[in-house]
């Protein structure tokens, strides 16, 4: 039996990749970061294992360090095929991590081609002509184009990985694909032939993904947005176990400056409690900004137990493209309007760390204070709360919408928690406030 090995670039990621092989049948657990040898026995009894790194916009060496790692870890457990999941965005800069890791993974599992598929057709993203489309803009005039830490300004998905790898870079048009499973395996036999080669492909609907998936069912690798999962055929089996739900206060905590998570903070004004980060007084004083926060929450969960609390990192009520928006090229700024009051003095930190450690530190203080139950918006947010809290494996729960689910995890100090990391563009508007339906 084909047991699958994903390597995650983002934990919201990974879990997005995680739901897509539960929804085709697949039982999947997500190991976060490379997986210690207590969780082995446990993760060798999946049909797929995704590990969650947090190497987007980690230093090169880095990434590539971690995800060879950890590759060696999935061959470990029995894993014969592949799958390098980055961003259907297609979140990198000039030098990575894309072309690198990939570069990396095709190296050491001596793969010839591997294609390069961003488009997840659920969630809006396309690729026709090798350009990537989100919803119906390019990806370079989305709102991707003012992310903090990998803003992308071009949509040409051969322009965007070329100067990252030092393979070549070619691309398959639609008709190709359109031509079926058989059609399409010749042109990539022909891509890899030549050495070793990324193939982008078109792929603008659900079954152009399941054309790829038949025509690389040999392929060692594959590397892509989550969408490609989906075009594996559905399994007979139920993979989604009953998750248990794990009583305790609920909080938000969104570090995402995407469009979506936007959106559904603007859905949720109004009905949920909530509070935004003050950069400046994070500057001045993080473990007093996060006391008062927790001091603010306690407040709340005592008046009403069940309903959410809220922390948030930007304005909701800003369009997505309106300039003030901007956060600050990677995260090196903020003095942009409103979202950013926060002026970096000469050699202070980054706003985007300060946000992500506060938020952090939320997790671990309201988790004190009782909290079990979180949304966490944003991929590197994710990262970083969930490290705090020390889980080290998700195991999945029921979906919330495509990409988005629900997962159980333990944490080390023997709490344990429901999470459900949300990619940032990601889940329906209400998220925030009909997400814990699911769980009630
Ligand atoms: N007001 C702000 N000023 C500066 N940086 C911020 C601000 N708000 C958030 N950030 C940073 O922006 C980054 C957002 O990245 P994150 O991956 O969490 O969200 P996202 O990109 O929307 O999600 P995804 O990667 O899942 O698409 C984080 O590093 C966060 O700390
Ligand atoms: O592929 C996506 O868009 C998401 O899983 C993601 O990686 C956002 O961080």
């Amino acid at each position: 039996m084909v047991r699958w090995g994903g390597v995650a670039d983002d934990f919201t990621g990974a879990t997005d990749l995680a739901a897509n092989w539960v929804a085709r049948g697949l039982r999947t657990s997500v190991s976060l970061g490379v997986p210690e040898a207590d969780q082995l026995p446990r993760l060798a009894a999946m049909d797929a294992v995704v590990v969650a790194l947090k190497t987007r916009t980690a230093p090169v060496a880095d990434a590539v360090g971690q995800s060879l790692a950890a590759l060696d870890a999935l061959r470990g457990l029995g894993c014969t095929r592949f799958y390098d999941k980055y961003c259907s965005t297609f979140d990198s800069t000039p030098r990575g991590n894309i072309g690198p890791v990939g570069d990396a993974l095709m190296a050491a599992l001596d793969a010839d081609v591997a294609v390069v598929v961003p488009s997840f057709p659920a969630n809006g993203r396309t690729v026709y002509h090798r350009q990537l489309f989100v919803g119906d803009r390019l990806l370079g005039e989305s709102s991707m184009r003012h992310h903090p830490l990998t803003p992308m300004t071009d949509s040409d998905v051969v322009r965007l990985l070329t100067p990252q790898t030092v393979n070549r870079v070619v691309s398959v048009p639609l008709p190709v694909v359109r031509g079926g499973p058989d059609a399409l395996r010749g042109a990539l036999r022909a891509a890899g032939g030549e050495g070793r080669a990324y193939a982008v492909v078109d792929a603008v609907d659900d079954a152009d993904l399941a054309c790829i998936a038949r025509a690389t069912a040999d392929h060692v690798l594959v590397t892509g947005g989550s969408g490609l999962a989906l075009g594996l055929p559905r399994g007979d089996g139920d993979a989604s176990a009953a998750m248990p739900v794990e009583p305790g206060f609920r909080a938000v905590l969104a570090g995402s400056a995407s469009a979506a998570t936007r959106r559904q903070l603007a859905a949720a004004r109004g009905s949920v409690a909530a509070r935004k980060l003050d950069l400046a007084a994070l500057r001045a004083d993080p473990a007093g900004e996060v006391a008062r926060l927790t001091r603010w929450a306690r407040e709340r969960w005592s008046a009403a137990p069940d309903a959410p609390v809220l922390v948030h990192s930007v304005d909701e009520a800003d369009g997505p493209d309106d300039p003030n928006n901007a956060v600050g090229q990677n995260g090196q700024n903020g003095q942009n309007g409103q979202n950013g009051q926060d002026a970096v003095p000469p050699g202070g930190r980054p706003a985007a760390e300060l946000v992500e450690e506060a938020l952090a530190a939320c997790a671990v203080a309201f988790a004190a204070a009782g909290a079990r139950q979180f949304i966490v918006a944003g991929g590197e947010t994710s990262g970083s709360v969930v490290q705090a809290l020390g889980v080290r494996r998700l195991d999945l729960g029921p979906a919330l919408a495509p990409g988005v689910s629900w997962a159980h995890g333990a944490a080390a100090d023997g709490r344990a928690y429901n999470l459900a990391l949300k990619s940032g563009n990601f889940g329906r508007q209400d998220i925030f406030t009909s997400g814990w339906e699911a769980i009630s």
